[in-house]
């Protein structure tokens, strides 16, 4: 035992002068510039401007393992602890500090799906104890990609670029934490490997004429084990990941960037041969779709069948005459989805699934208006509007000589920029969300933005204000009463995921998961996690902030979010900035072709029984069965309508596979559809009140 610790003390001080020698040769080359760092490009669109990456190697001698009292330590568990690194390590632990760029993607965390599944658990418990390890993030994001979840994976590989951008940035607020991390799953390594590392380096370094001066070394070996191993893998897991989930732009930009630094990497190689194969034309396009599912670990998805009391408090409160129960649907998915070991799953039993809806507690009469809803859930595409900043309604005109509101409005915020319209407005944004990004600097993300990207850049605007919600609140952004219990339009995944045999890495194909979630890197991590350094939000401590949160809540908007062009309001002029919002009780309402019921939103979104029925059911020779009778009666469904319903049948079909998520199966266009002559669509004058359309 005496001579192996001899051994280890001797190989450490040779490790320590290897170390110290290279510092002083600066062996990393490139500088990091502050601009190429990816967290200061973050407030940019380029993620291709990185120059060849760079080493931010300090000044002082590096942090080896330390002896105490003459003893050698053989290094600390990634928590601090001492323990050697063999069979004793945890199975989580034990991929992070065998991971190597001599490794292939496909091989890293590879296994049955129960294997894999408890490995996610494992690097989770890792994680919570240290949430600033570079390694940590390429084995969650290795995991995500064997059970199928490139996206997932996209993010958390983003996450590891950021930190490895901090351990060489010493201005970086995570550059200690993440500097100290990385150094603990150094300190795991066999120390044979790191001199040998770093004897390489070292030949490297001397061969290499054009070195540049030393300048605030820190850790060389740190930077090498970066370069060498980490970044490569990164950059392969940007590449491969969001090529899968079709964001050909971005993986496009992630393979150049490695490419540049690795020119020779096969992996990276391949990737890049990929996604220039999937392009079409000259453009690289960004059209991502992935899975949509209450993911096996989300266990926020509440069963509303159980909460319908706690849901009809709500809709008392906005609907006194409405009630939330259980309704019966047509399925609006193919009924059954192919696992990809061939079992089926089937989605409905008899093309009925059993969701939410309103329904009547009392008759109503034609033209009562039966809801009034406030939400504090809305956002605008504009940077400089005339709306409030809570409830997105019209501000009061202040150029008008008599009192612009009741309560003597517009308010600003004491701090910042920010308008509302009255104090209760003022008041109840303080309470619930703007305190976080209160003078933050982040009115301008997802703003102003090309018209294509317009519902993408609102959606991700709704969950800005989600996240702060969250955050003022002290909740789990899926507890925020606005979203808690909407429903996504998930796949029935849980089954199918049972029986995932692996992903076959190099398809662009589903492997028999459907994907009907649109996906954008820029939107969808990219600018939240921006948003959230923003607002001094801690995303890689805590759990709160993952990409699987972010889809869930993008899964709920895209059913349920309306959208208008404001400035509607008589006396304005012009139509101002599109707004979107989601009201969790107007949503509850089901959509019929033939509708019950009409809306209209301004500061608050009303329902209003319809004064007049079309005539949009089925005649029978030419005579119509049923008495033509306006207002609702008690115990019917309240049947809104989320798009136009005097279109036809074809655009109204277009527009609900948007809105719905499917073809719209009501008894009007099911009998429209069958009987194309008597397409029932009327002149649009003749339809009271809709000037809003409900999809974003
Ligand atoms: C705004 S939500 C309506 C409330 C929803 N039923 C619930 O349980 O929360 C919209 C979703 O309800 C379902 N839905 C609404 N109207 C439907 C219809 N006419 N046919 C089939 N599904 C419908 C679809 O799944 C749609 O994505």
């Amino acid at each position: 035992m005496e001579a192996y610790e001899e051994s280890v003390r001797s190989v450490d001080a040779a490790l320590r002068r290897l170390n110290a020698t290279l510092a002083s040769y600066n062996l990393a080359g490139k500088k990091q510039t502050a601009q190429s760092s990816e967290s200061s490009k973050a407030g940019t669109q380029n993620l291709a401007t990185s120059k060849a990456l760079p080493p931010n190697v300090g000044s002082t001698v590096p942090n080896l393992p330390a002896e105490k009292n003459g003893e050698a330590i053989s290094g600390p568990t990634i928590d601090g602890k001492r323990a050697a690194f063999d069979a004793n390590m945890s199975v989580g632990l034990r991929e992070i500090v065998g991971l190597r760029a001599t490794k292939k993607l496909t091989e890293i965390g590879k296994g049955d799906w129960h294997h894999v599944y408890a490995q996610l658990h494992h690097i989770s418990a890792l994680h919570e104890e240290t949430p600033y390890c570079v390694p940590l993030y390429i084995v969650f994001a290795s995991t995500y990609l064997q059970l199928g979840y490139p996206d997932l994976a996209a993010g958390e590989a983003y996450k590891a670029l950021l930190l490895s951008d901090a351990v060489r940035d010493s201005s970086d607020d995570f550059h200690e934490p993440a500097f100290e991390s990385l150094r603990d799953v150094i300190s795991l390594i066999p120390l044979e490997e790191r001199i040998a590392l770093l004897k390489t380096e070292l030949g490297t370094s001397l061969s290499n004429a054009n070195r540049e001066e030393p300048e605030d070394q820190e850790d060389v070996e740190l930077d090498v084990w970066l370069r060498e191993h980490y970044l490569p893998l990164i950059y392969r897991l940007l590449s491969l990941s969001l090529w899968s989930c079709g964001c050909l732009r971005s993986a496009h930009e992630f393979s150049q960037r490695g490419l540049a630094l690795y020119p020779n990497d096969s992996e990276l190689q391949t990737y890049e041969k990929l996604i220039v194969e999937a392009k079409e034309g000259l453009s690289f396009a960004e059209s991502g779709k992935v899975r949509r599912e209450v993911y096996p670990w989300n266990n926020f998805e509440v069963d509303r069948k159980n909460c319908l009391d706690e849901l009809n408090e709500m809709m008392t409160e906005v609907a006194p005459k409405l009630e939330i129960r259980e309704v019966k649907l047509p399925a609006l998915h193919s009924d059954t989805l192919a696992a990809p070991n061939g079992d089926p799953t089937k989605y409905s039993d008899d093309g009925f699934v059993t969701q939410l809806g309103v329904f009547a507690k009392e008759d109503i009469a034609p033209g009562e208006r039966i809801l009034e809803e406030t939400s504090f859930l809305t956002v605008n595409n504009r940077l400089l509007d005339a709306l409030c900043d809570a409830c997105s309604g019209t501000l009061p005109d202040l150029s008008k000589s008599e009192p612009s509101s009741s309560d003597g409005g517009p308010f600003m915020c004491d701090d910042c920029e920010a308008v509302f319209c009255s104090l209760n407005c003022r008041d109840k944004a303080m309470e619930l969300y703007h305190p976080i990004v209160c003078d933050r600097d982040i009115n301008s993300i997802a703003k102003d933005v090309p018209v294509l990207e317009t519902s993408d850049a609102l959606y991700t605007q709704l969950l800005l204000r989600v996240l702060a919600m969250a955050e003022q609140q002290g909740l789990h952004p899926l507890e925020v009463p606005e979203v808690r219990f909407i429903w996504g339009d998930f796949h029935p995944f849980k089954a199918v995921a049972e029986h995932f045999q692996g992903y076959k890495f190099l398809e662009p194909a589903s492997h028999g998961f459907p994907r009907s979630l649109p996906f954008d890197f820029e939107y969808n991590v990219r600018l939240p996690f921006h948003a959230l350094e923003k607002m001094d939000i801690d995303y890689f401590a805590d759990a709160r902030y993952a990409v699987w949160i972010f889809n869930t809540l993008f899964a709920k908007f895209r059913g349920t979010a309306s959208a208008r062009l404001s400035g509607k309001q008589p006396g304005t002029q012009a139509r101002g900035p599109e707004v979107c919002a989601v009201h969790p009780m107007w949503c509850m309402a089901n959509h019929s072709c033939d509708p019950n019921v009409t809306w209209e939103w301004g500061s608050s979104i009303n329902l209003w029984a319809m004064e007049e029925r079309q005539r949009w059911e089925r005649p029978v020779d030419g005579q119509y069965q049923k008495p033509n009778k306006p207002g609702i009666t008690k115990g019917e469904e309240i049947l809104n309508h989320y798009c136009d319903p005097t279109l036809g049948i074809k655009q109204r079909r277009g527009w609900a596979q948007g809105a719905l998520g499917g073809k719209c199966m009501c008894s009007r266009c099911e009998w429209e559809e069958q009987d194309k002559e008597l397409d029932s669509t009327i002149a649009k004058e003749s339809w009271p009140k809709v000037e809003t359309e409900r999809e974003v």
